[in-house]
């Protein structure tokens, strides 16, 4: 017979992680940020750095994935106490969806109220371009069509409903906070706002399927961020989404473009500073509102 796979982490495994951190370090984080691909130079911002390595943390899984250096970075921005993600955990490296998912339960125990949720993507949208900032106002879950949704098997009530809502997942007060921060810093021009779909990767698209997403609604495509928003939400936090439009998506069958990971984190390092900026500077407001824009 096959030994009995493991479905999910208990609520005590969550508490162990949490606990363990909590006795490691004196940050009591109430906003959480995690990195794209290429984007984890996001956690310089943070001062007064108390860094993790995700294998030293017990139940925490591994990253696989160049671009992402999985280290759990805590410490301060403009006064406020954050947990900073310099790696996430895709679908393809072959995580079941919870373990995936894994961290933002974590970040929820500890405290963490807002989840600053980043991320690498193809632009589907021909008005944008590479190096555009996306500010994410939905989603389509192509996983989650296919019934892969890290809420999928019993519901822990402690954590959330049964059947929450996500018609509201991105919050219209952040995004409206971020376009905000982004005139004021003189990023307008590369500041778009659209939906996001996320696909199981490793592949990047066909033409074919670039077209079908684009006539789905979606503006740009990646392989993350969704699962993670979904459990933000389902355990009450708020959630900001932002993208990096890093390449492309190839919708042209005459094109020689092809899609490319170095391509995806040289556009990262491109635009590392501007993101840190926009990043301090909305957490920076969050403060002086109290988290209520
Ligand atoms: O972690 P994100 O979603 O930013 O990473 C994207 C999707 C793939 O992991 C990778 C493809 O280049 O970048
Ligand atoms: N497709 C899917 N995921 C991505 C892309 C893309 O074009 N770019 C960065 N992540």
């Amino acid at each position: 017979m096959f030994p009995e796979q493991k479905q999910g982490y208990t609520y005590e495994e969550y508490k162990v992680t949490a606990d363990w951190l909590r006795a490691k370090t004196e940050h009591r984080p109430l906003i959480a940020i995690i990195c794209g691909s290429g984007l984890g130079g996001l956690a310089e911002i943070l001062k007064d750095q108390k860094v993790f390595s995700y294998s030293d943390i017990p139940n925490f899984p591994q990253s696989t994935v160049q671009g992402h250096a999985g280290q759990l970075v805590f410490g301060t921005l403009n006064g406020k106490s954050c947990v900073c993600m310099q790696g996430r955990f895709h679908l393809y490296e072959g995580f079941p969806i919870w373990q995936v998912t894994f961290p933002i339960r974590v970040f929820q125990l500890l405290g963490v109220q807002t989840a600053i949720v980043t991320n690498a993507a193809g632009g589907l949208n021909e008005d944008y371009n590479v190096g555009d900032m996306m500010l994410i106002k939905d989603h389509l879950n192509l996983p989650g069509f296919a019934g892969n949704s890290p809420l999928v098997g019993p519901n822990d009530e402690r954590f959330g409903p049964r059947f929450p809502c996500m018609s509201d997942a991105y919050d219209r007060d952040l995004r409206k906070l971020a376009q905000t921060v982004a005139r004021e810093l003189g990023f307008s021009d590369f500041l778009k706002e659209g939906v996001y779909s996320v696909v199981g990767g490793p592949s990047f698209e066909t033409i074919a399927e670039c077209h079908m997403l684009k006539r789905l609604g979606a503006d740009a495509v990646g392989m993350s961020t969704v699962h993670e928003v979904i459990v933000a939400r389902h355990c009450g936090m708020r959630v900001f989404g932002l993208s990096l439009i890093t390449n492309k998506a190839v919708m042209d069958y005459d094109s020689k473009s092809k899609a490319n990971h170095e391509e995806v984190l040289q556009t990262g390092r491109e635009r590392a500073s501007q993101l840190k900026r926009m990043i301090s500077s909305f957490v920076e407001r969050l403060e002086r509102n109290n988290n209520v824009c």
